[in-house]
């Protein structure tokens, strides 16, 4: 993509120089203050189809310098939004292996290791996400936190391949697997609100559903995936490490904040 980083000249407190939404409203990530939250007895379990992916499969795990990024199969859907929304890309947001905190969406201004987001746009009104991904309907990302913890056996999915992908633009092909074990054991308890990218060019064009319960990566997977990678290209002569590529809190503003949970 275009030049931008999320630290120095190019970085988040320049992205509205270049990107006018970036310094516009209904940005995200934002934190989830317990005082701002508000209970909403229409929130339904989130319903994922087709996400358990045959081995047959193959997507495309790669580097786009921003962050790891799998391609999904068009088969995978949300279901239980009031359009469909297919499933397009999941990639992830990180800290460093001197700082394990690099998720963007912050709990009562805790920040978590990691987070992981599933892109899906609505396939009910726009052909594909490039149509999607600047109308205000047009997005559905799931997030979901990630904390240092039990090894994920999921995760290896990903982790095993990271190491054909060290650079930009870099990709590999790898097998389907099943990608709902990703997801938190529960998808009936999550934050929602609307929301943007959390990249240039921050189109707010997302709703966001971010699960309260977080999943847990081993401390060695973690470090795995903050030291593997390279925002710079393979033959450049200064290689720039890729990590802590997440963007800080936004202001809510005037948005409501909906849980789908009491307490
Ligand atoms: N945190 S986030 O969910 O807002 C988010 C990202 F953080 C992020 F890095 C990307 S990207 O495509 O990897 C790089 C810049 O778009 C996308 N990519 C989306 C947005 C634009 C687009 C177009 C085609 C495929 C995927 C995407 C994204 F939606
Ligand atoms: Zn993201």
């Amino acid at each position: 993509g275009a030049k931008w980083t999320y630290d120095g000249p190019q970085g988040q407190d320049h992205w509205s120089e270049r990107y006018p939404y970036c310094g516009g409203a209904l940005q995200s990530p934002i934190d989830f203050e317990s005082d701002l939250l508000r209970f909403d007895p229409t929130l339904r379990p989130i319903e994922v189809q087709n996400y358990k992916l045959s081995p047959n499969e193959q997507l495309t795990l790669g580097n786009n310098g921003h962050s790891v990024q799998l391609s999904l199969s068009p088969m995978m859907s949300i279901s239980s939004l009031h359009n469909r929304y297919t499933a397009a890309q999941l990639h992830f947001h990180w800290g460093s292996a001197s700082r394990p905190a690099g998720s963007e969406h912050t709990v009562n201004n805790k920040q978590y290791a990691a987070e992981l987001h599933v892109v899906h746009y609505n396939s009910d009104k726009y052909p594909n996400i490039s149509t999607a991904v600047d109308k205000s309907d047009g997005l559905a990302v799931l997030g979901v936190l990630v904390e240092v913890g039990m090894f994920n056996p999921a995760f290896e999915h990903i982790l095993k391949f990271i190491n054909g992908i060290k650079y930009r633009d870099q990709k590999v092909k790898v097998p389907g697997f099943n990608i709902r074990a990703l997801l938190p054991t529960r998808l009936d308890e999550y934050y929602r609100y609307d929301g943007s990218l959390t990249t240039p060019p921050c189109y707010p064009s997302v709703l966001w559903t971010v699960f309260r319960n977080p999943i847990t990566i081993s401390r060695k997977q973690f470090l795995t995936l903050a030291t593997a990678l390279y925002s710079s290209n393979a033959q450049d002569s200064a290689p720039m490490p890729l990590n802590n590529n997440y963007r800080k809190t936004q202001p809510v503003d005037s948005r409501l904040i909906l849980v789908s949970f009491k307490e």
